[in-house]
């Protein structure tokens, strides 16, 4: 690797995560290999369409695989999979990560980082934390709709110097970034809006605008975001006192959005409750710490997800 712009990045999963950002870093003059599922021969044919307030793009044509190529390897492999699919993370990963690949783990939730360096301990972990508002809505075809700035944090000190290297493809790409000292502090950051704000979302099938409008729903969303400030303390990552007023407020100020949990519940996919709900309750428990109130979500949302995905035996439970 010489400099920034020559990064190569292989995308493994082209959705609405995925295929936006990737855009972007091509955008910018990297080197991207897209690895897709079900549109692959579409995005061959087609390309990789991205709608975007920042323009629209036609990729085409575009390195596009199905994860059972053999793929060139890449700098920095992206993991852009919903976490639903983690428990085939290590064999789809394997082919691409050598010594010192960096693997950029783009997906919600905790642990994630820490798992992957149990099992790829040739390789560099770093997260990238996504304030972006993407979704998939068709085969190849990605709607940006809103944000789109990456948080980074090294999980070690092997991390750190890739970080202005990262940033410097990103930003060439018109994507603002921002490096985050400690990687587990900024997960549980992202969580304490992700938490509330996903789960509530499927619960009381409305959109975030609905959920801040109505004062219960609001309280709710509130005390979801307290119990995981309290986790965070815990686990050894407390808070700033201001920031979840912060938070609130801009989820006030944000156009009515409906989570990407929601759009899952919507669409009968399976919802991303491992990494978001049980990870966390795993590792605040750990440090003697119970959050009940997200822990009886955690447990609502696996009954509904079971029941809409048609598993008879919770419909008779
Ligand atoms: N969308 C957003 O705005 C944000 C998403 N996130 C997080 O990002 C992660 C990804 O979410 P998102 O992009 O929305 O999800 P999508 O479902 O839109 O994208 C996942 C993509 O992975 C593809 N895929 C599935 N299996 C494979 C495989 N074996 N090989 C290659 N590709 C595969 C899917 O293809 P197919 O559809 O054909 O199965 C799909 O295109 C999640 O953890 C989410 O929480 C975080 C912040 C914002
Ligand atoms: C916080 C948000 C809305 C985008 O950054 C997200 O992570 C999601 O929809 O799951």
């Amino acid at each position: 690797m010489s400099d920034s712009t020559a990064l190569s990045f292989t995308i493994l999963g082209t959705g609405a995560l995925g295929g936006f950002y990737g855009s972007r870093l091509l955008l910018g003059g990297a080197t991207v290999r897209f690895i897709a599922h079900s549109d692959v021969d579409r995005i061959r044919a087609h390309g990789l369409r991205v709608d975007s307030p920042l323009g629209d793009q036609v990729h085409h044509p575009v390195e596009v695989y199905a994860d059972s190529d053999p793929i060139p390897s890449s700098d920095v492999v992206c993991v852009a999979l919903k976490t639903t699919q983690n428990a085939r993370l290590t064999e789809l990963l394997a082919p691409l990560v050598g010594e010192g690949t960096v693997i950029l783990n783009w997906q919600n939730g905790l642990t994630l980082e820490e798992e992957l360096a149990a099992r790829f301990p040739q390789a560099i972990l770093i997260a990238g934390l996504c304030f972006l508002c993407s979704n998939k809505v068709g085969p190849g075809h990605i709607v940006h709709l809103d944000y789109g700035r990456v948080s980074l944090a090294a999980l070690d000190e092997r991390g750190v110097d890739w970080l202005p290297r990262l940033r410097a493809a990103f930003g060439a790409g018109g994507i603002e970034t921002d490096v985050q000292p400690s990687l587990p502090a900024a997960r549980w950051r992202k969580l304490a809006w992700n938490i509330p704000f996903n789960g509530l979302s499927v619960l009381l099938d409305r959109n975030t605008d609905a959920i801040m409008a109505d004062p219960e729903a609001r309280a709710l969303a509130e005390r979801l975001m307290h119990e995981v400030a309290e986790g965070a303390a815990a686990c050894g990552v407390p808070f700033d006192p201001d920031f979840m007023p912060k938070m609130l407020a801009t989820t006030e100020r944000m156009a009515p959005y409906a989570p990407s949990m929601r759009l899952d519940f919507l669409a009968k996919r399976a919802l991303e409750i491992e990494y978001m709900y049980r990870r966390p309750l795993r590792e605040a428990a750990r440090h003697g710490v119970s959050m009940p109130a997200v822990e009886t979500i955690a447990a609502q949302l696996s009954i509904l997800d079971r029941s809409n995905r048609g598993d008879s035996a919770s419909r008779t439970a």
